[in-house]
């Protein structure tokens, strides 16, 4: 099969490299984790102390960003205690991006020495127990558009970043799985809304039909988004320990008497309203992850 390299592959390992040499340059912050937030989610990297931020259209070979709730810069600092650096605003297929240059950033956060991925995503629920407002930690995905043949992997492989084959049993990382549960077990009101179960990511912009919902519900999916599945594929090739949520915005129109729900605007506002709770989960299970590495 031919490959068009420009737009299939993207971000050969020199070119990885020379974005991150670029940004080590010009901030001392050395992150151990990388975050991407979703849309709506920015507010986790106002959280960051000691900030040096880069906009998007100012690093070398970067994609931007043109999703409203998606600011575009990449934010190095520290959460607690715990050099980090975040994506605010990530990059879609539906953008006009391969999902190699969707997820290449994930590889600029491996080379700046990131040995751990968290991402977020607003996501809408298949799930009909679930309800707008939930927080669901993401146990699992089904790469459906992995299935169709597209893959952030695809083209030669470049073993400096990771194996050709790679095995997805344990993508996010159990361990840290359950200390996201204990931590929000211990903040109020966290019991009620927090969830956990698959994540499937479809193309868009288009949300779903009645019928693709209905099969994505026969499929074992929980909640449909439209981004994270490759992200988190990138990552695990090049070896990092991955944790994710979504943010549950809206209920899939499940039947056709329902009116539909779908208004990114909508999906903003849910992460406002929930960004406290979000950015203290998210702060928590860093500080676990900066525990688990001075120990
Ligand atoms: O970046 P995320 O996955 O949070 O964005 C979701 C999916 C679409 O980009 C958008 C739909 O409103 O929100
Ligand atoms: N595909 C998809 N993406 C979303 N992002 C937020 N809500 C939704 C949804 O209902 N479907």
């Amino acid at each position: 099969m031919e490959f068009d390299r420009d737009t299939i592959v993207y971000g050969s390992y020199e070119m990885v490299q020379e974005i991150a040499t670029y940004l080590l340059e010009r901030t001392g912050i050395r992150p151990r984790c990388g975050i991407i937030c979703g849309s709506g989610l920015g507010c986790l990297a106002d959280q960051l102390t000691e900030v040096d931020s880069f906009d998007y259209d100012t690093i070398p070979h970067f994609p931007v960003s043109t999703v409203a709730g998606h600011r575009g810069r990449l934010v190095f600092g520290r959460l607690g205690d715990v050099p980090v650096v975040c994506m605010q605003g990530r990059f879609h297929y539906y953008e006009g991006y391969s999902l190699a240059k969707c997820s290449m950033p994930v590889r600029v956060m491996r080379l700046v020495g990131c040995t751990h991925l968290i991402a977020t995503n607003a996501a809408g629920a298949i799930n009909s127990q679930y309800r707008v407002g939930d927080i669901m930690l993401i146990r699992d995905h089904i790469n459906l558009m992995g299935f169709a043949g597209n893959c952030p992997l695809l083209g030669p492989n470049d073993d400096r970043f990771g194996p050709r084959f790679l095995g997805m049993a344990k993508a996010y990382e159990p361990e840290l799985l359950s200390v996201a549960k204990q931590v929000a077990h211990r903040m109020p009101g966290m019991d009620e809304i927090l969830r956990e179960g698959v994540y499937c990511c479809v193309g868009g912009p288009n949300f779903e039909t009645v019928a693709e919902g209905r099969l994505l519900e026969l499929l074992g999916v929980d909640a449909i988004g439209m981004s994270t599945v490759h992200e988190i594929i990138t990552a695990r090739h090049c070896g990092m320990t991955c944790f994710a949520f979504s943010l549950i915005t809206n209920m899939c129109t499940m039947s056709y008497d329902e009116e539909e729900e779908h208004c990114h605007e909508t999906f903003v506002d849910v992460g406002r309203q929930l960004e406290g709770r979000i950015c203290e989960l998210v702060t928590r299970v860093v500080a676990s992850i900066g525990d688990s590495e001075s120990t």
